[in-house]
């Protein structure tokens, strides 16, 4: 495959680790990075550890009671945070300048790039349909890949799949760890039946860095304890969320989460969406899993007999190689969909992706 060009939108957690991850795989030249604050653009090929090094402990949130940027408001949660060096987040980078509008500088690029990562939060549901929207009423013609959880998103791409298709676009959604990487092992699980029963999803993280590090992430999974929602979890300050924290000694547990999987692999035929669970315990004080990720699918065979064929993940494998190795394999199938004129919404369960 010739080289990929590829911009990451949201240099958070998820986003800092796809431009580390990509430089362990072929082919791919990440030319422009952004965040709320800023947005580096080189498209001869970022430096990304020039990137990382200035952004290390400084990525940048948004507090909900501080000024939007020009791009977008209410996003996410967290706190506009400095927390090293000059600047918050991206723009500590000497790649990087500041912006009020990172996202539509970004699509101002567009045409040179292949592809487009969305590490962006979804605390929002219709944020990253819409900055997809964006890209495609600008005329893109080339690949997104979002890493977003929340079912209910899919249904709203969907929606916008005649407007991906009418641009050139080849949208893989829901392309993270879970839904993505596990939705598409569930997909070839099931390859040995002719009728699913049952998927049941079961992840462990551990995050020693914690919600310093990951503030979307582990804001948008408290969104699923009981009592909390997505708007609730949204106006959560920050020393909430490290009381919730507290309270959990650090440890929480999820079940019934509302992630894509179930429609995903709906979507793609396997199974009904009410037949697919999802839960899963994140540890945020220690970086060892606290419990091993399976991935079990229950059916029937052709001949009669009824079978679980399980999946697991090396507990050494870290949530953002899960997230990140599968997100980067995704973008390199669809820039090989894209580039034979494959336009539309694809799954995780639809496609395999990419060594
Ligand atoms: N599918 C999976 O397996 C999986 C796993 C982990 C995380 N995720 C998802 O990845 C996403 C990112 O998580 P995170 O922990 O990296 O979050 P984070 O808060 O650390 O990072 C979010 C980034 O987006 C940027 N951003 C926010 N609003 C913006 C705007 N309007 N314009 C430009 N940039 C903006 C922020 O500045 C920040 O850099 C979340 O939605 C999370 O749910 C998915």
């Amino acid at each position: 495959m010739d080289d990929v060009t590829f911009a990451v939108l949201g240099t958070g957690g998820i986003g800092r680790r796809t431009l580390e991850v990509s430089q362990h795989k072929d082919g791919l030249t990440p030319v422009a990075a952004c965040d709320r604050n800023g947005i580096a653009v080189d498209h001869d090929g970022l430096d990304v550890g020039e990137l990382l090094a200035a952004t290390e402990g400084n990525v940048a949130s948004e507090h909900a009671g501080n000024a939007p940027s020009g791009d977008d408001t209410r996003t996410d949660g967290g706190t506009a945070v400095k927390r090293h060096g000059e600047g918050a987040g991206v723009v500590a980078s000497e790649q990087a300048r500041p912006t009020e509008t990172p996202i539509q500088d970004v699509i101002d690029e567009s045409a040179a790039i292949d592809a487009v990562l969305l590490a962006l939060p979804n605390l929002t549901h219709d944020f990253i349909p819409r900055t997809a929207e964006r890209f495609a009423e600008a005329g893109y013609e080339g690949v997104l890949v979002d890493v977003l959880k929340r079912s209910r998103v899919i249904g709203m791409l969907d929606e916008r799949a005649d407007l991906f298709e009418e641009s050139g676009i080849t949208f893989v959604c829901g392309a993270g760890a879970t839904p993505g990487f596990l939705t598409g092992a569930a997909a070839l699980a099931a390859q040995s039946f002719v009728e699913v029963d049952e998927v049941e999803i079961w992840w462990g993280v551990g995050l020693k860095s914690g919600y310093e590090d990951n503030r979307g992430t582990v804001r948008e999974d408290i969104a699923h304890l009981d009592g909390y929602d997505i708007e609730s979890a949204r106006e959560l300050s920050d020393a909430e969320i490290e009381a919730i924290v507290d309270d959990h000694d650090g440890v929480i547990e999820f079940e019934d989460m509302e992630h894509a999987d179930d429609v995903l692999l709906e979507r793609a035929g396997i199974c009904d969406a009410a037949d697919v669970t999802v839960g899963g315990i994140l540890d945020v004080r220690s970086d060892e899993k606290p419990t091993t990720t399976t991935v079990r699918v229950t059916g029937r065979t052709f001949d009669g007999e009824r079978g679980t064929n399980t999946f697991q993940l090396d507990d050494a494998t870290s949530m953002a190689a899960n997230v990140n190795g599968p997100a980067l394999g995704y973008l390199k199938t669809a820039v090989r969909m894209n580039r034979v004129g494959d336009y539309g919404v694809f799954g995780p369960a639809d496609l395999l992706p990419v060594f």
